[in-house]
């Protein structure tokens, strides 16, 4: 513990929620029936409290770390370290913390989010203000069509063009044969014409040989944007497909960090990073990933691991203050649950978020709602009568 400190680190918890979704999500590694965030809050000394949030997607299914794992990580090795010490220097305190844990990446996001909350709430600005400043204040939102049925798909699309919502739209590929991707894609392009950008994630699943076949028949499609179409691991191969076509080719899994966006860059592997602060390490982090696709002239999407409002209300402040967002950004997370647990929900309008302004993250989470999806809430308990009668 260090003497002397203005503002001390009194308390960190963590909490397991699972919420369900409005439909069921297919991505080609899993498919989401519900989301589960682990939430941090901590407590400092000034009465200050900040909440960060670490999601995944699908277990082990999409990452290294699980929320079982990031829950543990933070529990057992970064609150020890944290507590006692200065809220108030946020950065130091991550860079202990990243000498002290390797990797882990998402639990570090969720921490750095909760301590950049509670200052800015101590300073009485909203978290991109602790960044540098804003550069906008809306930012348009990408939509995932991945109910699995194209169809299903065109319709919800519609929806979303005739209330305003989204004009951009992902498509979760990469599970069926290429061909029945590529006719289902295409089938979405041809309904929807000019009136939406569409793109597709095919989240690692082809081999080179099938992105060659897939992209030439996408891009002839009309798909605008091909994000991670073959394994983290396969630079190499990503960098070949970047160069051999036109169309934007972007990297999602293989930018964990910025010395992974140095290797890509070095190596021309994407035209365009996905930029996710969980990915990244953190918003400090995920800065420095921002201002190495800048030197080298790559433009950046603000990416997603569909968290929810807390997670995504911190990539909104990171995302506001960039210079340039080419892409525009996916953050549609809490869209994407069937339940809000957020006081107030974060405004979405004319096809973009509004970022919000209030201190910290700027949005307050309804402890109750956050108490009933707990996993780790006490099983409701049978009424006697109930019990009698054996129900
Ligand atoms: O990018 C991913 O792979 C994760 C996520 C983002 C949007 C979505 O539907 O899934
Ligand atoms: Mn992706």
């Amino acid at each position: 513990m260090q003497t002397g400190v203005a503002v001390r680190i009194d308390r960190i918890e963590t909490f397991i929620v699972d919420i369900p979704t409005i439909r069921a999500h297919h991505l080609s590694m899993h498919t989401l029936r519900s989301q589960t965030l682990v939430l941090v809050k901590v407590s400092c000394s000034d009465g200050t409290v900040g909440f960060g949030e670490g999601t995944t997607i699908g277990g082990l299914s999409y990452g290294e770390e699980s929320p079982e794992g990031i829950k543990l990580t933070i529990d057992t090795y970064m609150a020890p370290l944290l507590l006692g010490a200065d809220a108030t220097r946020v950065a130091a305190l991550m860079t202990s913390v990243k000498r002290a844990v390797k990797g882990n990446r998402f639990a570090r996001c969720a921490v750095e989010t909760a301590l950049l909350d509670a200052h800015g709430r101590r300073l009485g600005v909203p978290v991109s203000e602790l960044l540098g400043g804003r550069q906008r204040d809306t930012l348009e939102v990408a939509w995932t069509l991945a109910s699995g049925d194209t169809a299903k798909d065109i319709e919800e699309a519609e929806a979303m063009l005739a209330a305003r919502r989204h004009r951009i739209f992902k498509l979760k590929i990469g599970k069926r044969e290429v061909a029945a991707d590529v006719a289902h894609v295409a089938a979405i392009k041809a309904a929807l014409g000019e009136r939406a950008s569409v793109r597709v994630d095919v989240n690692m699943a082809w081999s080179e040989h099938q992105a060659r076949r897939g992209i030439a028949a996408l891009e002839a499609a009309g798909v605008d944007l091909i994000e991670q179409p073959v394994s983290r691991e396969q630079r190499g191969a990503l960098a070949r497909l970047t160069r051999r076509f036109d169309v934007a080719i972007m990297a999602d899994e293989s930018l964990q960090g910025p010395a992974e966006a140095m290797d890509l860059v070095r190596d021309r592997a994407a035209g365009v990073f996905a930029l996710k602060i969980a990915q990244s390490g953190g918003l400090f982090e995920a800065q420095r990933v921002a201002a190495i696709a800048d030197a080298a002239g790559i433009e950046l999407y603000g990416g997603t691991m569909l968290e929810g409002g807390i997670g995504t209300a911190a990539s909104a402040q990171l995302c506001a203050t960039l210079p340039a967002l080419t892409w525009g950004t996916e953050l549609f997370g809490p869209l994407l649950l069937a339940e809000e647990i957020l006081a107030t929900p974060l405004a979405y309008a004319d096809f973009a978020l509004i970022v919000p302004t209030a201190p910290g993250l700027g949005v307050e989470l309804d402890m109750d709602r956050v108490d009933f999806f707990r996993r780790d809430r006490p099983a409701p308990r049978l009424s006697p009568v109930r019990q009698t009668m054996g129900a």
